[in-house]
């Protein structure tokens, strides 16, 4: 491996391995003080990584030099075998063709028409929403992840896809999902999973999953047009005419409730968990809401009237990304200045370590939503602040996200006034997804009784 980049030792990276299994992000974050902005070490004592929050290596792996660099192994071939081939497990010229087809699916006027199926998934979480906080403090974490996956499934396969759908492919993926991170972390166990029949259930429940989607897909050949990305994908047109197969639709409409399923929730999770320690912010959102609104529901058109919200939710991501690393893997050996990258090397571009860089952020680990003030974006040197990634295969879902987290925002702060409930450790906790490590619980109760209460009367009047 390449000598130019400074080394933990292969006896401190095993030693530390615990650590990291518990919570990478603490473990990561020291190595970066203490080795720099570019460093190796090994994953599990073993396999060597080079791991950067340095923005010009960031910038050259993702965008210079992206063809050099395919997505991990985790991606490709773990994914790739529960899921098939799609936006996230392919590479080169299908990729690029995937992807050309299915941006169509998140365009203005593709988005403008969705706000609808949105809102109507929302409703219909809202009314559970709103019996579930009755009983007292809820976890966040859950609601939301029900909420926003209920939104996209709907967003792909319509406004009429049944509850009970929803909830089978909901629990497909998050049982998929865990089980796929199991067989990354101790691939040791990936024999016995495949002699135990663990590797065939889960492969059986994501055929069922499969079926149920793939009948739903059959029978919108035969249907009136909808106004979903489903739709979208279907009429969506290669250079030479043809369309996507039936299997192909299935597999990149599965990938997308992947992809999309927990980063929003993730993010609004540590968003209103933020706001809760910052009343004089969350005021000042809900007055930007009720400002633009009134009572109105939100659409597409108003995301860009926001400047303030967009600022707390750009915050919240910096110190929160719900991604909070994006790994690559070298084909040939690069040179980015003085740093070799070797050919195979695993590359670990540290989205956290970035957003929490001392050199970068003045006082990093505080919440102030002004630095993502819209005059600040030039100033900031590009691939420091990346929630969403960089280069070609940037997020396709960004724009998608931003309206949904201001849709479920604008209705949750205008309803409720919430507080944090107390006795509870707020940790983040660095799988996939930077989850909260013991969820965050909050009570919930009408925003009248506290934005709207009755000036109190003066004495003597
Ligand atoms: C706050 C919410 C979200 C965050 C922070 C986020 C973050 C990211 C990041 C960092 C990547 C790049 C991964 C890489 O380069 O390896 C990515 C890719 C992707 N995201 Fe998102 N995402 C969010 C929401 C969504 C949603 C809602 C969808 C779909 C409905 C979605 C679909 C995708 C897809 C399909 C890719 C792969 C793109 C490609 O390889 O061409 N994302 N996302």
């Amino acid at each position: 491996m390449s000598a130019s980049i400074p080394a933990v030792s292969r006896f401190r990276s095993f030693k530390d391995s615990p650590a990291i299994a518990r919570n990478p992000v603490t473990v990561l974050q020291t190595y970066t003080e203490e080795f720099g902005d570019t460093f190796r070490f090994y994953l599990g004592g073993l396999k060597e990584a080079i791991v950067t929050i340095d923005p010009a290596v960031i910038q050259h792996v993702l965008k210079t030099n992206a063809e050099n660099y395919q997505k991990s192994e985790i991606q490709v071939k773990r994914m790739g075998h529960f899921l098939g081939k799609g936006l996230l497990t392919t590479e080169g010229q299908p990729w690029r063709d995937q992807r050309r087809l299915i941006q169509k699916g998140f365009d203005r006027k593709q988005l403008d028409a969705l706000t609808a199926i949105m809102q109507d998934s929302l409703d219909a979480s809202m009314a559970e929403f709103d019996r579930r906080i009755q009983a007292g403090p809820v976890d966040i974490y859950p609601q939301l992840m029900e909420m926003t996956f209920a939104m996209v499934a709907r967003s792909l396969f319509g406004a009429k896809l049944d509850r009970k759908d929803i909830d089978l492919v909901s629990h497909t993926i998050c049982t998929v999902q865990e089980f796929i991170v199991r067989q990354t972390l101790q691939p040791y166990l990936n024999p016995w999973f495949a002699a135990s029949g663990e590797l065939k259930k889960h492969e059986d429940m994501r055929v069922s999953a499969d079926n149920v989607l793939l009948e739903i897909i059959k029978q919108r050949r035969h249907q009136p047009p909808g106004s979903d990305m489903l739709q979208s994908l279907m009429d969506a047109r290669y250079a030479d005419g043809e369309g996507m197969t039936d299997e192909l639709v299935l597999s990149e409409s599965m990938q997308l409730l992947v992809a999309g399923h927990e980063t929003s929730s993730n993010g609004l999770s540590w968003l209103l968990y933020l706001m809760s320690q910052h009343p004089e912010c969350l005021a000042r959102v809900r007055e930007e809401f009720y400002a633009v609104l009134g009572d109105n529901l939100l659409t597409h058109g108003d995301v860009m009237k926001f400047p303030y919200t967009s600022q707390v939710i750009a915050e919240a991501l910096r110190l929160y990304p719900p991604f909070w690393m994006v790994d690559r893997m070298a084909i040939n050996e690069d040179r980015i200045g003085d740093t070799v990258i070797p050919a195979g090397a695993m590359v670990i571009v540290y989205v956290y370590g970035a957003h929490h860089a001392k050199s970068r952020w003045d006082s990093p680990e505080e919440f102030r939503p002004e630095r993502m003030a819209k005059e600040n974006d030039k100033l900031r040197t590009p691939f420091t602040y990346l929630p969403f990634g960089g280069g070609p295969r940037i997020c396709i879902g960004n724009q998608y996200a931003m309206l949904q987290i201001l849709m479920i925002l604008s209705t949750l702060l205008r309803r409720y006034d919430f507080v944090l409930a107390p006795g509870q450790d707020i940790e983040e906790r660095a799988m996939v997804i930077l989850r909260p490590k013991n969820g965050i619980r909050m009570s919930f109760k009408p925003a009248a009784a506290v934005t709207r209460e009755p000036e109190p009367v003066p004495a003597g009047v």
